[in-house]
């Protein structure tokens, strides 16, 4: 029996999910979007050829329903998934990618015993080159947990990890993507500022960024390793490191990467949004504030 999967949001992360599925040889007939903005929802539907719907429309019959929106908008899509919960035999398992809102959180929002994993991607999914990190909710069985990890390792790599890991996953993996587009942005502004032309710049940065991420991911050495071999004696290498060292490079990622845990820690804390209970925001990953 084929398995139907319903991603509600179309945004960013959802479009990279049903982009990432269908190249990986998933139906179109087997899969459905629900988004609520008529012009994205249109967009979806000529990109993609897939249903776009409404969220009750596209939870009917899903195995799989993916939750690609953002915080704000959870509580009410729990309440149309709860109430239309359907009475065919297949268990629905909710996979959500929302960043740091926890899983207690969907468990008490959903019908009781509803199985539910909390994944952190990241956009390379566009490129079937996602990583994928994966929370398992306590009602959620091995077999179902299988199935959701096969699905994802279609479109990357997947890590399972305790959920307390989820907002330093974040700051890693789920926006790290956006650091490296960050370097790519500056390393681009100064080719042109050395007298390079945008395009020239451009081809050689980008270039440059996916020869040396394949190596890291290929090589088998390490980024130590890797760094030591460019940095020639005495040479320009050598003389760049200084700089970066010298302007605060790793300081700056180190203080980055924690303002990015501390962000999508507070998103579980959130006492304004409705639902959430105790010290920890229902959560029992946390330390009490
Ligand atoms: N972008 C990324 O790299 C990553 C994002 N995430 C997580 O994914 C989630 C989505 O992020 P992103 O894709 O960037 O955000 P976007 O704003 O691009 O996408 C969210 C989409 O969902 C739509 N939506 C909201 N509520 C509903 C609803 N009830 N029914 C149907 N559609 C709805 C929104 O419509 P409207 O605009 O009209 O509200 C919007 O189009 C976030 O929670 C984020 O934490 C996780 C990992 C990486
Ligand atoms: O910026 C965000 O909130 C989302 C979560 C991880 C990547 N993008």
């Amino acid at each position: 029996m084929t398995e139907r999967i319903a991603i509600v949001g179309g945004g960013k992360i959802g479009e990279a999910l049903l982009a990432g599925l269908i190249q990986s040889g998933k139906q179109t007939k087997d899969l459905v979007v629900a988004e609520k903005m008529p012009k994205r929802a249109k967009e979806i539907a000529d990109e993609y050829g897939v249903l776009v719907t409404d969220v009750t429309t596209a939870a009917e019959g899903a195995h799989y329903v993916f939750l690609a929106i953002k915080p704000d908008d959870v509580d009410s899509v729990l309440r149309e998934l709860s109430s239309a919960e359907d009475a065919a035999e297949t268990e629905r398992v909710t996979v959500t990618l929302v960043a740091g809102l926890p899983l207690s959180r969907y468990e008490n929002g959903l019908q009781a015993g509803s199985p539910v994993v909390r994944v952190m991607p990241n956009t390379p999914m566009l490129v079937n080159e996602a990583m994928s990190a994966v929370s398992v909710g306590r009602y959620v069985g091995e077999e179902q947990l299988d199935a959701v990890v096969r699905l994802l390792e279609t479109v990357g790599k997947v890590a399972v990890v305790p959920e307390r890991h989820m907002d330093a996953v974040t700051a890693i993996s789920g926006s790290g993507p956006a650091y490296v587009f960050l370097m790519a942005e500056a390393m681009i502004d100064a080719g042109v500022a050395l007298g390079l032309s945008r395009v020239q710049a451009g081809e050689l940065t980008v270039q440059t960024i996916r020869g040396a991420g394949l190596l890291l991911s290929e090589s088998g050495l390490s980024p130590v390793d890797l760094r030591a071999a460019v940095t020639s004696p005495g040479g320009t290498t050598a003389a760049a490191i200084r700089e970066f060292e010298a302007n605060g490079f790793r300081h700056g990622v180190y203080e980055a990467t924690r303002a990015c845990a501390a962000a999508s820690k507070k998103a579980g804390h959130r006492p304004d949004i409705e639902g959430l209970s105790g010290p920890n925001g229902g959560r029992s990953d946390v330390d009490a504030p």
